[in-house]
């Protein structure tokens, strides 16, 4: 049986690499060459990608053989996934891997907001000393607001628990008693607005989050609010919040996301009370290996049941391979479940 073509056209560590190796040819691209991904695509049958590939319908169109997409980590709004349905390829990604780098990115965003560490960083290194300059403000005793009670969000609510915080939670899709078994207090969007010191946003891009926060919902922010965003670019409205940034009803945001990235032209960018960050959540050793070692065996199991590989082969799960199974079966979307997506 000939070796089936896996194409990763975003940076995946060498162990995961050499997983698929073992039983696939594996080509390497660079997604954000649009070019270069539509040619190297024409042979694969599985793509592999992280954020820096738009897979899309055109992609679909030039992929023949293809019969899966795995996304080494959680976000697949960078995936068409109707388009994906409607060209029988299955999708997946990797829920867990990296929730706890990213939770950890968010607690440090949040204590360098309220103790204005980069800006202190940068006195210093100026040969500068003012220490009044920097008062902050202590966590303890204020109110954290967690969009989104997911995987990461809880491990937020976590951790800024251990910090003394009173913790809201506004997720719909999560019920009252649950949201309060992991440490939170569920509210409406507008009371998680108007009682929060910090809110931190923990939600997919998805056409209902969108926009969510705008003009509209910063208004009702208690002042001086501190934001911080781990999740996606879009879900907080960049212009309405660069000019509540400006006139302070906002009072500082860290941002490791952008409505395009990287972001040349963000409103955001110019201002001294934004922290910005390049979309490093996942930008740890443990979360690389993790998503990566996941995405790759899912893609191997991908083509085991699609028949391409033989299950127990080199690199294989170790499955039985059920005669005949080369029809169009589905990878279950792991992990986002319907509202995730
Ligand atoms: N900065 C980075 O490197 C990374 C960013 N992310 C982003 O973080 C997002 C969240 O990740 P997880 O917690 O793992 O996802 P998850 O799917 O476990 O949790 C998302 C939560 O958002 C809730 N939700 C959906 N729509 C909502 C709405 N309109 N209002 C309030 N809650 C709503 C869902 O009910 C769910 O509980 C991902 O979708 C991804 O975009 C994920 C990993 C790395
Ligand atoms: O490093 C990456 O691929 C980004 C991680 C991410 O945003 C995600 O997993 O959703």
């Amino acid at each position: 049986m000939p070796r089936p073509v896996v194409l990763v056209s975003d940076p995946l560590p060498d162990d995961a690499l050499d997983l698929l190796r073992a039983a696939c040819e594996v080509r390497r691209t660079d997604g954000g060459d649009r070019t270069r991904l539509l040619a190297a695509v024409a042979d694969a049958s599985v793509l592999v990608v992280r954020s820096g590939t738009r897979v899309d319908r055109e992609v679909f169109a030039h992929a023949p053989l293809l019969k899966g997409v795995v996304r080494a980590g959680v976000g697949l709004d960078n995936v068409d996934t109707a388009a994906a349905d409607g060209a029988g390829v299955s999708v997946a990604n990797t829920p867990a891997a990296n929730a706890v780098s990213v939770a950890e990115l968010t607690v440090g965003l949040a204590v360098a907001l309220a103790r204005h560490i980069p800006e202190a960083a940068q006195h210093v290194r100026r040969g500068e000393w003012n220490r009044s300059a920097f008062k902050g403000g202590e966590l303890a005793g204020r109110t954290l607001g967690v969009l989104g009670l997911g995987r990461i969000g809880r491990q937020v609510v976590r951790r800024l628990a251990a910090f003394d915080m009173t913790v809201l939670a506004h997720d719909p899709y999560v019920a009252d008693d649950d949201c309060r078994r992991a440490g939170a207090e569920p509210v409406t969007l507008g009371e998680l607005l108007a009682r929060s010191d910090l809110l931190t946003v923990h939600l997919p891009r998805t056409a209902e989050t969108e926009g969510l926060i705008g003009e509209r919902e910063l208004a009702l922010a208690k002042p001086g609010l501190h934001l911080v965003n781990t999740a996606r670019g879009g879900i907080v409205d960049e212009d309405a919040l660069a000019r509540a940034l400006k006139d302070g009803r906002v009072a500082a945001a860290a941002l490791d996301v952008f409505a395009v990235e990287p972001p040349r032209d963000s409103p955001l960018l110019g201002l001294p009370n934004v922290l910005p960050t390049p979309h490093l959540g996942a930008g740890t050793a443990e979360a690389q290996h993790r998503a990566g070692h996941e995405a790759a065996r899912i893609a191997l199991r991908m083509l085991e049941s699609r028949g391409l590989l033989e299950a127990g082969g080199p690199g294989g799960t170790g499955r039985p391979a059920a005669p005949g199974r080369t029809g169009p079966e589905r990878v279950p979307l792991a992990g986002t479940g319907a509202r995730g997506v």
